[in-house]
């Protein structure tokens, strides 16, 4: 095992109205070559979890053990066996991404580090082409591949990554998923820190899901749509403001995000919501509208938001 982490408790603020539970009785393992998501939306706690992970932040109760050893006990072991790729930026001002790679390598495998290795990453992501421009000069998409490259050069034990494929086009992503997964080949495991649940469900042995400090479920993907696993989900893109559309009766946890919205629903209510959704169509207010058996994302949904739909 990799990780243990046992009971982690961290509260912010000052015990009275202030005080925020940023990580509730947190318990889970990570094993060798596992990749585990760690999902929640924006202030669930997941980076609070990871700061005391990299031994940067102390529970206020709990203990996390990293290849046996306490992390409370040995914060700065815990950075030397973790490689992280922060949710900020990484500034590398006028280096170039060969040279920031490279540099990176170096300093945490030293004499083993294999310059080769830098160009095949490279390929591998299809970044040759902006291997010697100036950090300043580079977009957001590939100031994040290379931050993600200083983060996979030289694989500690434990890779941690936080939103890997913000800024980056879909194509790259693909080549992004398959790096991650070929990390694992040779025992190292990885956390994934996102909110991107549908592209994590592809990658992901093993997910919690995250919400105001607690993990609201775990396990793998398939356990955790389970929950929901006998409906179906029906996507619509709007071709009209979202209070517009009245959504049918058989809609279960129904949710937005910005032109799309999703909603899952008993199999059997399936042939009237595509009349419906046909009859949306027809008047203007859907451009298309698509069915799917229930995805990791409506677990999700439907555990973040409360509603019950098993
Ligand atoms: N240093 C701090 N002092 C006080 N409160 C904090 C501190 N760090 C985090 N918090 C609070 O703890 C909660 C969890 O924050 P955290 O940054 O861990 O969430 P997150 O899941 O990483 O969010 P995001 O996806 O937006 O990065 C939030 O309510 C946040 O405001």
């Amino acid at each position: 095992m990799i990780l243990d982490v046992k009971g982690v408790t961290k509260v912010f603020g000052d015990g009275g109205k202030s005080r925020n539970m940023a990580n509730d009785h947190l318990t889970f393992r990570i094993h060798e070559g596992e990749i585990f998501g760690l999902l929640g939306q924006n202030g669930a706690g997941k980076t609070t979890l990871v700061n005391q992970i990299l031994g940067l932040s102390t529970p206020d109760r709990g203990d996390i053990d990293l290849l046996g050893e306490s992390v409370i006990q040995s914060p700065a072991r815990a950075r030397s066996i973790c490689s992280v790729q922060p949710q900020s930026q990484v500034p590398i001002g006028l280096l170039t991404p060969k040279q920031a790679v490279s540099l990176m390598g170096k300093m945490r495998a030293g004499n083993n580090f294999d310059p080769k290795r830098v160009g095949a990453l490279f390929d591998a992501l299809n970044m040759q082409e902006w291997a010697n421009t100036p950090g300043e000069k580079l977009s957001g998409g590939a100031q994040r591949l290379t931050s993600f490259c200083m983060a996979v050069i030289a694989p500690g034990n434990l890779v941690i990554l936080d939103e890997p494929t913000n800024d980056v086009d879909p194509v790259r992503r693909r080549y992004l998923w398959q790096v991650i997964r070929d990390l694992t080949n040779d025992g190292t495991s990885v956390i994934l820190v996102t909110h991107n649940v549908l592209e994590a469900e592809r990658t992901v042995d093993r997910v919690a899901i995250m919400h105001e400090g607690k993990f609201l479920a775990q396990g793998s993907p398939s356990e955790i749509k389970r929950s929901v696993s006998n409906h179906m989900r029906m996507e619509l893109s709007l071709a009209c403001e979202p209070a517009d559309i009245e959504i049918p009766g058989c809609a279960l946890s129904a949710h937005q995000n910005g032109s799309r919205l999703l909603f899952s629903m008993d199999p059997a209510n399936v042939p009237p919501a595509i009349d419906w959704a046909k009859d949306q169509i027809d008047r203007g207010l859907i451009m298309d509208y698509s069915l799917s058996p229930t995805t990791i994302e409506d677990a999700y949904i439907a555990l973040t938001s409360g509603k019950a739909v098993g």
